[in-house]
């Protein structure tokens, strides 16, 4: 295949992934929301990690809560637990790599707060023990994940939300995560703004 071929290709992809993502998860989305927005209004925080392209992710929803998407509007308390270098290596090194955000979560996390866990294999042993720990604190999860969910979706409950990106391939799902993530800032704006069009 030629590299032009391969180019497009990759495009198309990505595109039939979004179109059957816009098919799956606007159910999903909007249950994500709601639970954000009734966290944020009374007064919670929300928590958010994620490994290698996801920590990214999880540091770009932190920056459009705290200080804004796409309109002016009060900040929104929102932690994205990969920045700290300093709190991430002395976990890493004094205890184990996978209790990097679970100690966090549950030294921040306080009941009514939410976590945002990403993972596209959800297989990532810190991921996962974040949740454990989310639970202990009476965290809400909002999961987004892909392929079959892995064993992080075995660990959800009713009270929290799934969002699986409907691909195999890790970029994929990545890509879909961060509309996902667009969309729930938008939605967020939207009903704390008032915005109806
Ligand atoms: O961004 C990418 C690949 O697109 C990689 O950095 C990827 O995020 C890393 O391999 C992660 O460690 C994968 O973790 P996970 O999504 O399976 O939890
Ligand atoms: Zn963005």
């Amino acid at each position: 295949m030629n590299l032009q071929e391969l180019i497009r290709q990759t495009f198309t992809e990505t595109a039939e992934t979004q179109r059957l993502a816009a098919e799956r998860l606007p159910d999903t989305v909007a249950a994500a929301a709601g639970c954000l927005l009734e966290a944020l209004l009374g007064g919670h925080k929300i928590l958010i990690c994620g490994n290698g392209g996801s920590a990214a992710d999880a540091q770009h929803f932190a920056s459009e809560m705290v200080n804004r998407f796409e309109h002016d509007r009060p900040g929104l308390p929102a932690i994205a637990l990969t920045t700290d270098t300093s709190t991430l290596t002395s976990i890493a090194n004094d205890d184990a790599f996978e209790q990097i955000f679970a100690r966090q979560v549950r030294v921040l996390g306080q009941h009514g707060d939410v976590l945002v866990a990403i993972s596209t294999s959800g297989r990532s042993l810190n991921i996962l023990r974040a949740i454990e720990a989310a639970r202990e604190r009476d965290l809400r999860v909002i999961a987004l994940t892909g392929r079959d969910g892995g064993p992080l979706a075995g660990q959800l409950t009713s009270r929290d939300v799934e969002i699986r990106a409907p691909s195999e391939r890790t970029a994929r799902i990545q890509e879909t995560h961060l509309v996902a993530i667009h969309a729930l800032c938008d939605l967020i704006d939207r009903q704390l703004l008032g915005i109806r069009e």
